[in-house]
């Protein structure tokens, strides 16, 4: 049995439904089915999903909006196209005019209800629209599948029941379609995922049900060594193991949700990234292990935006006992986790996710590290970016720190910090921001352009570095 989730991009109108349908019925494994909610249509489109958010928005603020009907004319041209009962659409404009109606906890568990009836709706539609293609398909509800979340409205976590109840489900028969992006909460309130959460879904099934197979549907042909709208025409990966896209994922290869990958590594469960609009060809597959490459020790490149550091020096800090530990009690006081604290001996970096921040949270916090630990200098980088350089075969490769930062000191880009991850298959590089897509592409020529026969080192330039 395989479980195949399409997003947002493969099932934004009825031309697109067509197209998922029959890469459904193309293989009778394909069994499970997850879908998201209809996304961009063409560049500039707003995602159902973002349309939903706003009209949270207004609710909350009490605005009288139309959002209710812009969003139902996306599912509408989808339903028409395949003539189904109109019993089904009237249903899924009551469910979006009824939203403001019901009662919530609190604004963020609105915004969470919201927000789901993108990917339920959608199911719903996708259930009824095989079924009026004469395939027996049944729209399942996370409630019914016990898909149970932890109690973090628009961020949930899987909780570990939902593999015991999973357990429970029986398919064969008809196709089942899940929405993907939201469970309850043990109390029944919806929750989601955080943005990209379908893909979740998806592996939780996978796992769930131990599928042979997840395939992962979307817009481009293959997950490639870079990332498309950075590096022109960046080649495809064939294979990948578990590893390397976590990694590639947490930074900025935001082709697969950087959490979704979990599940799929507990149950073992090898993932196919395809193309809706190429079904043919083979994309990628992600695997537990893979045979290592010394002629390409890099599988992909990345980097992300979403980062700030706060830097701090003081001399003789190897000696002192309990200087981190203090630091981390501040963490801990506002809530506020960390992502990365790479170190020297008298310096001490700490990188931080900034969309868990807000500008009071970094005042107070930096405030009482400098009255508490004192450091001789302390200087918060809000202008931070994170680059990845990511591969399996740099573990039996010696040399490619150097090939990596040789092609920045060559175009004169500063690197704040290095950190070799204890994983061994990844090289992390903090640069400016403004930085972040050239390094990206100097590193990218280097390694899959030019080859990467390791020259005899240069100077090079590194700003504040630690390693
Ligand atoms: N390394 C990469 N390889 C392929 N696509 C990438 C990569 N990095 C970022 N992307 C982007 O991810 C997009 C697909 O992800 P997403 O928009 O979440 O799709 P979906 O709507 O199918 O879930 C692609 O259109 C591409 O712009
Ligand atoms: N629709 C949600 C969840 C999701 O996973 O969507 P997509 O598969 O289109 O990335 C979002 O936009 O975040």
């Amino acid at each position: 049995m395989k479980v195949v989730k399409f997003g947002g991009s493969s099932l934004a109108d009825a031309a697109q439904f067509k197209k998922v349908i029959r890469i459904v019925l193309a293989d009778p494994d394909r069994q499970v089915v997850v879908t998201s909610a209809p996304g961009k249509r063409f560049e500039g489109d707003i995602k159902v999903t973002d349309l939903l958010i706003k009209y949270a928005k207004a609710t909350l603020a009490h605005q009288p909006n139309s959002y209710a009907e812009e969003i139902f004319a996306r599912y509408q041209e989808i339903g028409t196209g395949f003539n189904v009962d109109q019993q089904v659409l009237n249903d899924i404009k009551a469910k979006l005019t009824a939203l403001p109606t019901k009662t919530y906890p609190n604004a963020d568990y609105l915004m969470a209800a919201f927000k789901a009836h993108g990917e339920r709706l959608n199911a719903e539609l996708f259930a009824a629209c095989l079924n009026q293609l004469g395939t027996k398909a049944r729209f399942v509800d996370p409630s019914e599948a016990g898909i149970l979340l932890t109690d973090n409205p628009n961020g949930a976590s899987i909780l570990e029941a939902t593999y015991t109840h999973l357990k429970q489900l029986k398919y064969g028969d008809e196709k089942l379609i899940f929405p993907g992006f939201f469970g309850f909460t043990t109390q029944g309130e919806i929750v989601t995922f955080a943005r990209g959460g379908s893909d979740i879904t998806g592996s939780i099934l996978a796992r769930g049900l131990h599928a042979s197979l997840y395939e992962n549907f979307t817009d481009v042909n293959a997950i490639y060594a870079a990332n498309p709208k950075i590096v022109d025409h960046p080649i495809p990966i064939s294979k990948m193991t578990f590893r390397e896209m976590r990694e590639l994922s947490y930074a900025g290869f935001s082709v697969f949700n950087d959490e979704a990958i979990i599940p799929a590594i507990q149950g073992q469960v090898p993932i196919n990234v395809k193309n809706t609009n190429h079904p043919e060809l083979p994309g990628t597959l992600i695997v537990p292990e893979k045979e290592l490459s010394i002629k390409r020790p890099v599988t992909g490149i990345t980097g992300s935006n979403r980062f700030a550091a706060l830097y701090l020096h003081r001399y003789l800090l190897n000696k002192e006992v309990g200087f981190t530990l203090k630091i981390l009690q501040i963490l801990y006081k506002y809530g506020v986790s960390y992502e990365h604290m790479p170190s020297g001996i008298d310096d001490l970096t700490i990188i931080f996710d900034r969309n868990q921040l807000n500008d009071d949270t970094i005042h107070k916090m930096c405030h009482d590290i400098q009255n508490t630990v004192k450091p001789d200098d302390m200087e918060w980088i809000d202008d931070y970016a994170i680059i990845m350089v990511v591969g399996e075969g740099m573990r039996a490769r010696i040399g490619t720190i150097e090939n990596i930062i040789r092609p920045l000191a060559e175009h004169n880009i500063a690197v704040h910090m290095i950190n070799q991850g204890a994983s061994r298959i990844s090289i992390m590089l903090g640069t400016r921001e403004s930085d972040a897509d050239d390094a990206i592409r100097y590193i990218y020529d280097h390694f899959f352009k030019s080859g990467q026969a390791a020259k005899p080192s240069s100077t090079v330039r590194l700003d504040s570095t630690i390693i």
